[in-house]
């Protein structure tokens, strides 16, 4: 049986919602459903332009969640860190997205950055907040990471899974060799980005000590097919 946990990313539905300006629908009793239905976590993202999760949603959702509430963003916008101590989640994601991105695409330079990842780490730390930053799959990052004093890394599984349909031990090769070092350092594993029905199994049988995977764009879609709760059952499945 495996440890791996799934929070489902909600952000499309708020996507959808905002499509009509009205509630409906109405996001709160979406991820309540989700829990009800078997999720072990809630996902949102909120952009800067408030595109799907709004600022309000994460109040919103702050006081009624009993699972793991997980905060992604950027924390080099104030308004975002401002948002995550307002609402001390079990656990931030810290993202370097740029403005205007269609969706996240790159991990942090771990090197690069590291006095910077120091402090804001070390702010969310101490407001009890557990930190994950977001890392491509190389060994380098992940050896920088460990240093920047966060509790876990979220791998960046975007060219796994495009990657997974030509070649599928190629793909996770990487992803293998970045769990295997956070393992050694003693940094938590989580994972996400493109997960799917598909490939989410190969991956969480391959990779070791993952922790937690957040999945949302796609298991919107197969809600669409298979609704809500046969949905979330199957992905809990794939993790069993
Ligand atoms: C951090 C990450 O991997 C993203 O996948 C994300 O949370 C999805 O964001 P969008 O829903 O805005 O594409
Ligand atoms: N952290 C990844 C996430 O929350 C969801 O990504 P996706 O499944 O929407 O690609």
């Amino acid at each position: 049986m495996s440890n791996c946990k799934l929070s489902v990313n909600i952000n499309k539905i708020a996507t959808l919602r905002n499509s009509r300006g009205g509630n409906n629908p109405d996001l709160v009793k979406v991820a309540l459903d989700c829990e009800r239905f078997g999720a072990q976590g809630i996902t949102v993202h909120p952009r800067p332009d408030e595109r799907h999760i709004r600022y309000q949603d994460v109040f919103d959702l702050k006081g009624q969640i009993d699972t793991e509430f997980n905060i992604e963003g950027n924390c080099q916008e104030q308004k975002f860190v401002d948002l995550v101590l307002a609402n001390r989640p079990a656990q931030v994601t810290l993202v370097p997205d740029a403005q205007g991105q269609i969706t996240s695409n790159h991990g942090w330079d771990t090197v690069k950055h590291q006095n910077y990842l120091q402090d804001i780490i070390a702010t969310f730390k101490e407001a009890g907040i557990r930190v994950s930053i977001f890392v491509d799959p190389n060994v380098e990052m992940v050896e920088a990471a460990k240093t920047t004093g966060t509790d876990r890394i979220e791998l960046y599984t975007e060219s796994y899974a495009t990657n997974y349909l030509h070649d599928k031990e190629k793909a996770i090769a990487p992803y293998i060799a970045a769990a295997e070092k956070a393992k050694a350092l003693d940094i938590g594993l989580n994972a996400g980005h493109d997960l799917d029905l598909n490939n989410l199994k190969y991956f969480a049988e391959n990779i070791p000590g993952l922790l937690e995977v957040s999945i949302g764009h796609a298991l919107i879609c197969d809600a669409l097919y298979l609704g809500l709760e046969n949905t979330i059952q199957r992905y809990l499945y794939q993790l069993k």
